[in-house]
């Protein structure tokens, strides 16, 4: 019987998080800084989602969201932000502006260069939070 290795050896990285996590698919820290970042441009060119922003701290937003990719990609994070429910229930956000979000983040992800199953995963880890953030 034979096992085929895929992707090299199974070692970790300085931070002590296996190689073959989303995080690492994602580019680990500085690869989630620039989906934040581009998602943040994504937001501000998308008039039917950017008047939600208007009060928003976006320092805060910016750091807060990378935490939290990072935590759900399995990254060395923990997200200490508010909970979906809380950050999101004055908003009233429709599934139309969920799903214009999640398109500005697949364009980034492109952009990035992201792998089409490293995107699939991460927006499949997202639409868990679906039921908390979209207004019923
Ligand atoms: C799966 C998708 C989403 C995730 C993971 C997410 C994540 C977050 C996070 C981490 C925060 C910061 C919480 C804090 O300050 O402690 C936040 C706030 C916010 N989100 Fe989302 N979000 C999602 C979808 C959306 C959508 C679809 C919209 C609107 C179209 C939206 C609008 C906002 C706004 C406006 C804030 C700032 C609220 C405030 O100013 O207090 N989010 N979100």
């Amino acid at each position: 019987m034979f096992i085929i290795l895929q992707g090299g050896c199974a070692g970790t990285t300085e931070d002590n998080v296996p190689e073959q996590t989303l995080y690492h698919q994602l580019g680990g820290m500085p690869g989630i800084d620039r989906i934040v970042a581009g998602l943040l441009w994504e937001i501000a060119e998308d008039s039917r989602i950017l008047p939600l922003f208007t009060k928003t701290n976006i320092t805060r937003f910016q750091e807060k969201l990378a935490e939290q990719l990072c935590d759900i990609a399995d990254g060395p994070c923990t997200y200490t932000g508010d909970t979906m429910k809380e950050a999101h229930r004055r908003l009233a956000v429709t599934p139309a502006q969920f799903n214009n979000l999640v398109d500005g983040l697949i364009r980034v992800m492109e952009r990035e260069g992201i792998s089409v199953g490293a995107q699939n995963a991460l927006l499949q880890r997202l639409a868990l939070m679906h039921g908390d953030i979209v207004f019923s």
